[in-house]
């Protein structure tokens, strides 16, 4: 792996973008470790693609820094094997194979060819290698991205919506290929603006709205704290009884004659029923719609721009 970053940790400080009105990005800080996978998530629009571009010195910021194992990109002296990235749906010549594609690439970088048919490997490509680029899948198309990104066997791996149009198995092998990589110590951070997604492939999430910082944490926290609106769904056959046994602000009855308990835990609704003396016949915890969520939670943010 490239010598010149060791620890790979991105630091993102007080970045700033503003194009004209647009605050793009705005007073942005976060860290990314490396090690595990970072999901960069944030509705369309919220910033997440200038950010990337700042980080890979496409764009130069109004304000602030970042940092790739202490260095700006910029200041990396073989970018390559420091850090992949693959920012927009990979393209290549339409006519030329995916092994040719990574071998042009290959010479342009001064890498021995033969390391074509490693990356092709790595990314499960080989039975494709020889087929043209024209002919490939979107998932193909987004596997011959990775794969340039890892001729360098960069340190830090950064993919802007690398699942965008992939079906569950191109998802599957997504987070099994990114999980592998983290485990060997690997920078991998991830951009999307869908949480289910993030859910499947992430280990930790930073989530942005309208430029800034909303929450960063493991997906798994950040999920949980999503789910305490979550929703418990009691069937019984005298309902009145529990009612008045539970806040009966937060009881709507349905018209199945279950009720939905709001703001609770099913613990405190088993018990509540048993204190009434009161049969259950269904007890059930209703895990809210977490893109509904993640939406409140960044919407409204619209608006500052
Ligand atoms: N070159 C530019 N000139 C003017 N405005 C820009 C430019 N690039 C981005 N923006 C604006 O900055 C904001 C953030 O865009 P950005 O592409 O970073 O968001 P994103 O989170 O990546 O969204 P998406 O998922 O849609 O790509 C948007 O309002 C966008 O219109």
């Amino acid at each position: 792996m490239g010598s010149e970053i060791t620890n790979g940790e991105i630091v993102v400080s007080g970045l700033t973008k503003h194009y004209k009105q647009v605050k793009a990005v705005d007073g942005l800080s976060f860290t990314v470790k490396p090690g595990r996978v970072t999901g960069f998530l944030g509705p369309n629009g919220a910033g997440k693609t200038t950010t990337l571009r700042m980080l890979l010195n496409l764009v130069r910021p109004t304000a602030g820094t970042a940092t790739i194992g202490g260095k700006r990109y910029a200041d990396l002296s073989d970018p390559m094997s420091g850090v992949g990235a693959v920012l927009e749906a990979s393209s290549a010549h339409k006519g030329r194979t995916g092994r040719n594609h990574l071998r042009v690439i290959c010479a342009a970088a001064g890498l021995p060819s033969a390391r074509a048919d490693e990356v092709l490997e790595i990314v499960g490509l080989t039975p494709a290698a020889n087929r043209k680029f024209k002919g490939y899948s979107l998932g193909m198309r987004q596997r011959l991205g990775i794969a340039t990104a890892m001729l360098g066997n960069p340190q830090v791996l950064i993919l802007d919506e690398p699942a965008n149009g992939l079906d569950p198995e191109g998802i599957r092998w997504m987070r099994d290929f990114l999980q592998s990589l983290a485990a060997q110590g690997r920078t991998i951070l991830v951009s999307s603006h869908l949480l289910s997604e993030m859910e499947l492939l992430a280990d930790d999430v930073v989530i942005i709205a309208a430029g800034k910082l909303v929450a960063q944490g493991a997906v798994g926290d950040i999920v949980g704290n999503m789910g305490d609106g979550g929703l418990v769904r009691v069937r019984t056959p005298k309902p009145d009884e529990l009612i008045a046994a539970l806040d009966s602000a937060s009881v709507v009855r349905q018209e199945d004659g279950a009720l939905v308990v709001t703001g609770t835990t099913a613990a405190v609704v088993g018990e509540a029923a048993l204190r009434a003396g009161v049969a259950l016949h269904e007890l059930v915890t209703e895990r809210p719609d977490l893109e509904r969520v993640f939406l409140d939670l960044t919407a409204g943010k619209e608006a500052i721009r």
